[in-house]
């Protein structure tokens, strides 16, 4: 019986049909939407789908967004869940101030990191990097307790607020240089670098927190862009959400 995750952010709806909801299910077929063309999905991209008998969510993308994505689940007969951040969940534990007021994307991805890290063998500290419309550096310790993390402005919100606020920076995307000697390479380099200035940042608040060098995994729309330009190994997974999303499914789901 299908099982269908979903992953709505600030710019696009993110989904993947698997055939169980649970993990190491079989990956049926996935797709992204634009959050101005969720619309379609009923008559387009979902109308050939096999019918899911679960839909597991996180959205961060508030709650006029969630109504139109829940119009599109009613061609189905299923009641989509939406993922809370809760105070602990497979192994991560949350040490936000206010733990339901995490992202819930923040939430599944660092689920989704933490099996990883373990899958991979002994313990170690880990920092999950989400590059989407924001940009989300996470710290969690060996023993799986989330410390805190950064939050910052993705690329398309840094170059706007540029452009927005001067006279002078109206020009096409440029390439990443070490030296940029032109607008376009300097505003594309400093977005970058200043994403990467924030991981590496990181990686080394919790080097020296835990005494060891933590794992750094990555993902988001725009992941692929930001990898090549890190300082430190970083293991780009696009999945990361949607392997957390299972490990959710898993305990909550396949046992009914
Ligand atoms: N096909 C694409 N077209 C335009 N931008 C894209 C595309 N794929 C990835 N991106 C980049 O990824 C970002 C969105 O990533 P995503 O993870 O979907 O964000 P969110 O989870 O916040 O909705 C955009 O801001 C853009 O920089
Ligand atoms: C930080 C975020 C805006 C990231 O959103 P995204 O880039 O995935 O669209 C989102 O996780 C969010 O709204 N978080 C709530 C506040 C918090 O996590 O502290
Ligand atoms: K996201």
């Amino acid at each position: 019986m299908a099982f269908l995750a979903l992953d709505v952010g600030n710019t696009r709806l993110k989904w993947a049909l698997y055939d169980e909801p649970r993990v190491g299910a079989r990956l049926i077929t996935h797709g992204a939407q634009f959050l101005e063309n969720i619309e379609t999905l009923d008559e387009g991209d979902w109308s050939r789908l096999p019918a899911p008998r679960w839909v597991l969510g996180c959205i961060v993308a508030g709650d006029a967004v969630k109504r139109r994505v829940e119009e599109q689940l009613e061609m189905w007969d299923v009641t989509p869940q939406w993922v809370v951040s809760g105070n602990a969940e497979a192994g991560v534990v949350n040490g936000y101030d206010h733990p339901a007021r995490l992202g819930s994307d923040r939430w599944v991805a660092m689920i989704g990191a933490r099996q990883r890290l373990l899958a991979h063998g002994r313990p170690r500290p880990c920092v999950v990097v989400m590059v989407g419309t924001a940009v989300t550096v996470e710290a969690i310790d060996t023993e799986g307790k989330f410390l805190g993390g950064l939050i910052l402005p993705g690329h398309g919100i840094m170059l706007r607020a540029l452009e927005s606020g001067t006279a002078g920076l109206h020009v096409p995307t440029g390439e990443v240089r070490d030296f940029p000697t032109n607008t376009s390479d300097a505003l594309t380099s400093g977005g970058t670098f200043a994403i990467a200035g924030a991981v590496q940042r990181m990686v080394e608040n919790l080097r020296q927190h835990c005494g060891e060098a933590p794992e750094v995994f990555m993902t988001g729309g725009a992941g692929w862009k930001m990898a090549p330009s890190m300082s430190t190994e970083v293991e780009l997974v696009e999945s990361l959400i949607f392997d957390g999303l299972l490990h959710i499914a898993n305990k909550r789901l396949a046992v009914a």
